[in-house]
């Protein structure tokens, strides 16, 4: 149906301005009527005698003063209607560039704030609190805000309903209706007007939130929703606007006026119609019989002069140069499409649009007046069922005037109030006719209960009740006319009625009061279609953008106050961020060293007590004492046992060895946990608050060390299996006894080479006797008595003396032999732990106890930085350097791990921090900009409100 009437608009709209200005009365085509008509009295003149005659042309000549008068306020009329079109289609213009701008915003940029707030309140009490927030030290939060937007919302939930009225959706977007009947007298551009100085709420652009059981809040909603959905409801409401805004371009442009006849069934509308138009057009009866919308068109002006009913087709857009889009009817076809048309539902009711002849003149003719067109359109009654579609079509931007036909004898039924309700919230002024007024006895008691009801429910109309409000008898004029066919012609509607009445030329019922209310009502009419276009025209185009200047207005106030909130709490978190920030980076370089420094020196305390104590650990097993106290050296078994007893001492020296390293690694755990304790400290005492409580990484000192001591005996030391193996020169250690001899004058350089060339016989000597001794040991130990041991010592000397020797060597080596035969054996108990402790020392400096691959493996166990500390170019480690070495990288490991983790956790400290400062910083930006667009925006509407409101003399 939308389609239909907006094509047919579109098809009369042509350039404004020119077609305008071609009906004005000053013009001299034949289109711009004279109000002179075959019917004037000058007509009629020469029929009449000399007296007559005087006061004909008396007549004639006031006559042609009063159409000069009327044309000349026409036409000043006119002049001002254009004017104002022009200022409202320009306004209408820039403000669609406002609106594409908002979407753009809303869309691009930052998503526009919608505060669901209804009533008096929200942005006062924003802007309060805003100044609130502002002298104390801006601590007011959005949140704060949108709760007291809610609370204002409940005060807006109490308004007075409208009287006794089920309203109908209003989220349209074209009304905010009064709130209460007493505060509705005044007019509703007073009311735009007043919206627009102190806006509180949205009605053009106000969201349809009305969903489930938030309906009723409509607040809630708007919280429960994604901000950005709002935003998506706001652009489509946006989007909206602006076609009504090009609709309401098209109004303006369009030079014809529509008016609307609707009301009650069976309340005369059909008969009001045909009474203006003089002729019996739409079929009237006593049973509800109106179905279609029928349009009636002026034939001669838009039809090529043919009397026809063109009946659209649904579903295609309405051409009347395109008889595909309707078929064609002749006018008497229209009571039999209207009896098919009874079947069918409102929303399918046909449309119709009959184009015919009004016979009457122009000046007295509504349809055919010859300044604008006219179309009248006949809808069906308001019952239950098409009160819908009948309040859809009345709220058409093309429709300027609702008639509203009511029955006296009912008064305003609940279906006519629903829509007289609504009606005039959109159009504002509300042409009212009360019909079959003639069947009322106490008409004054039912004159006064109507208005009554009218200023209920359209003040705007009772305002101006006397040109607005009609009481009258429709069907007084078919009786009228159709017994008057032979008298005089009238000078005026109310002049032609008034004479008939004079005449005693009407039926018996009606009465010349009828007659002549009725030729008030046509007047009235016409001056308010044509005379008061630009009221009925401009008013609603005016009342629209003064609403949505005013909702873009509240907007731009609500999303600025609500981005100073933001931009006072970004600028608020920023001081807070940005000194956090900093803080946490210098706090975390300086640690950084710090921490490096802890670790430098613990792993080199760790290293310097191992050393200090492996080496005296092994100087104790060099003298051939356990390393620590807590292993003791077996007891001596007895000669014949000697074997077993070195290898007990090799044991329990070995086992000393791995207590003293334990201890080592004891100390070593103790250190590395208070460098872990002392590290972790500093972060807690550097860190902010909330991460220095966050969990912490647990330093389990049992784990250090934890692999070597799982390893058996030997490998986890890192030594060979030799060392628990017995050797003779744990019997007797020729080399040691002979060094003691000759007091220490042989040795070893470090090297290992011997001293001097001199001492190498001695010392093949001393070895060989060493060996031999040690080997005699070995085997006396188990068999050989001292007797034997002598001749074995006599064969001995036979291999090495000379001639002089073996003279002098037989009775002193027996001697010697004999007391050092006596001393070795009763030394045992001592020399066997002190051999074997000396080699062990020896071999675990020299590094020869060590197992091939030791180093490796003790490495493997504890990487370091380098293991250049472990052992010099070309030379075997020693087992001190070795483990004081592991020792220390293992120590270094787990402060590595500390320190790892203090800075992890600041490295996830500054990581927030920086995403706050960044996140704050783009609130600000996106603030400041909000403030700077809506600042503009403001002045924009300003502006356009200015030049709106340039637009007068709309005003009741
Ligand atoms: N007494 C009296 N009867 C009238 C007047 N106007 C109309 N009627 C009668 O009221 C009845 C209904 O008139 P219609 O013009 O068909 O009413 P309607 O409002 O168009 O009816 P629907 O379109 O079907 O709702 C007809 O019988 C008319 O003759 C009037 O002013 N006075």
């Amino acid at each position: 149906m939308t389609d239909h009437t907006t094509s047919s608009s579109q098809q009369y709209a042509t350039p404004h301005k020119k077609v305008m200005r071609s009906q004005t009365w000053d013009d001299s085509d034949s289109h711009s009527l004279t109000l002179a008509s075959p019917s004037t009295p000058a007509a009629k003149s020469t029929s009449l005698n000399g007296g007559d005659l005087f006061h004909a042309k008396q007549r004639e000549i006031d006559h042609a003063r009063a159409q000069q008068d009327a044309k000349q306020v026409f036409a000043q009329h006119q002049s001002e209607f254009e004017d104002s079109r022009d200022k409202l289609v320009g306004a209408i213009d820039t403000t669609s560039h406002l609106l594409a701008d908002l979407r753009d915003f809303n869309k691009n940029k930052r998503l526009i704030h919608y505060a669901a707030a209804a009533a008096a309140g929200p942005s006062r009490q924003l802007s309060s609190q805003h100044r609130r927030s502002q002298s104390n030290s801006q601590n007011h939060s959005l949140e704060e805000a949108d709760a007291q937007l809610q609370s204002s919302s409940v005060d807006s939930a109490h308004r007075p309903a409208p009287p006794a009225l089920m309203r109908l959706n209003t989220t349209g977007g074209h009304a905010s209706l009064p709130s209460t009947p007493a505060r509705a007298a005044p007019a509703l551009l007073k009311q735009a007007d007043q919206d627009a100085e102190e806006s509180n709420d949205m009605s053009v652009l106000k969201l349809d939130l009305r969903v489930g059981s938030l309906a009723a809040n409509p607040q809630a909603l708007v919280r429960s929703l994604e901000r950005s959905s709002v935003a998506q409801l706001l652009d489509g409401r946006m989007q909206k606007s602006e076609r009504h805004l090009e609709n309401l371009k098209q109004r303006l442009s369009d030079t014809q006026s529509k008016v609307l006849v609707t009301g009650d069934l069976n309340a005369g509308k059909s008969t009001f119609v045909n009474a203006l138009l003089r002729r019996p057009l739409m079929p009237t009866d006593q049973q509800p019989c109106t179905t279609v919308f029928c349009e009636v068109l002026d034939a001669s002006l838009l039809n090529k002069d043919v009397e026809e009913v063109h009946m659209l087709k649904p579903g295609h857009k309405y051409d009347c140069h395109d008889d595909s889009t309707f078929t064609r009817h002749t006018l008497q076809d229209v009571e039999q499409i209207v009896a098919e048309a009874e079947e069918v539902s409102p929303e399918d009711a046909p449309i119709l649009k009959c184009y015919a002849h009004d016979t009457r003149a122009a000046q007295d003719s509504l349809l055919k007046n010859g300044i604008v067109d006219i179309a009248l359109i006949d809808a069906p009654g308001l019952n239950r069922d098409s009160l819908k579609t009948t309040a859809l079509f009345a709220r058409q931007e093309e429709i300027d005037v609702v008639v509203f036909v009511v029955s006296a004898e009912n008064h305003f039924t609940l279906s006519a109030k629903e829509f007289l309700w609504n009606a005039s919230h959109d159009k504002a002024f509300v042409f009212i006719v009360v019909n079959k007024f003639e069947s009322i006895k106490n008409k004054d008691k039912c004159r006064k209960l109507v208005l009554d009801q009218i200023r209920q429910l359209s003040p705007a109309t009772y305002e101006d009740a006397a040109n607005l409000v009609h009481f009258v008898d429709s069907q007084a004029v078919f009786g009228a006319e159709a017994d008057d066919e032979s008298s005089a012609a009238p000078d005026t509607p109310s002049e032609e009625l008034g004479r008939k009445v004079q005449g005693g030329q009407l039926v018996e019922s009606r009465s010349s009061e009828s007659l002549q209310a009725f030729a008030r009502l046509e007047n009235a009419l016409r001056d308010f279609v044509l005379l008061k276009r630009a009221k009925s025209k401009l008013l609603p185009s005016k009342t629209y953008m003064l609403r949505l200047l005013s909702d873009i207005t509240f907007l731009a106030k609500i999303n600025t106050q609500v981005a100073e909130i933001e931009l006072a709490e970004a600028i608020k978190a920023l001081q807070v961020a940005r000194p956090e920030l900093a803080r946490c980076q210098a706090s975390q370089q300086k640690l950084e060293s710090v921490v490096e420094g802890e670790e430098d020196e613990a792993v080199t305390a760790v290293m310097q007590q191992a050393q200090r104590k492996l080496s005296s650990a092994i100087e104790l097993i060099g003298n051939g004492r356990p390393a620590t106290e807590a292993v003791q050296l077996p007891a001596y078994p007895g000669l014949f046992n000697i074997w077993e007893y070195a290898q007990e001492v090799r044991h329990a020296l070995t086992s000393s060895l791995e207590l003293a390293l334990r201890s080592v690694e004891d100390t070593a755990r103790g250190t590395a946990s208070q460098a872990v304790d002392r590290v972790q400290k500093l972060g807690l005492a550097h860190l902010p608050d909330e991460d220095a409580e966050k969990r912490q990484r647990i330093f389990n000192p049992d784990v250090m060390f934890a692999k070597r001591r799982a390893m058996p005996g030997l490998v986890g030391l890192g030594l060979g299996a030799q060392v628990v193996e017995v050797q003779a020169s744990d019997f007797f250690d020729a080399y040691h006894h002979f060094t003691i001899v000759t007091g220490g004058s042989l040795s070893q350089d470090k090297s290992g080479k011997k001293a001097d060339k001199s001492t190498s016989d001695e010392l093949s000597l001393v070895s060989s006797v060493s060996l031999g001794l040690g080997a005699m040991t070995l085997m006396g130990s188990k068999t050989l008595g001292a007797k034997t041991a002598i001749d074995a010592f006599v064969r001995i000397s036979d291999l090495v003396g000379n001639p002089t020797a073996r003279r002098w060597a037989g009775p002193v080596l027996a001697v010697v032999s004999t007391g050092l035969v006596v001393y070795f054996i009763y030394d045992l108990p001592n020399s066997v732990p002190r051999n074997i402790g000396r080699s062990i020392k020896s071999g675990l400096e020299s590094g020869t106890l060590l197992r091939s691959n030791t180093s490796d493996a003790l490495t493997a166990l504890a990487p370091s930085r380098s293991s250049s500390s472990t052992k010099s170019q070309g030379e075997e480690p020693s087992f001190t350097a070795v483990h004081s070495a592991r020792v220390g990288r293992e120590t270094r490991k787990v402060l590595r791990l500390a320190s790892w983790d203090l800075q992890e956790r600041f490295r996830t400290a500054i990581a927030q921090r920086r995403a706050e400062v960044e996140k704050q910083e783009a609130k600000q930006a996106s603030a400041n900009l909000a403030i700077e667009w809506f600042d503009q925006t403001t002045s924009r509407v300003t502006s356009i409100r200015g030049q709106v409101d340039e637009v007068k003399g709309l005003e009741a």
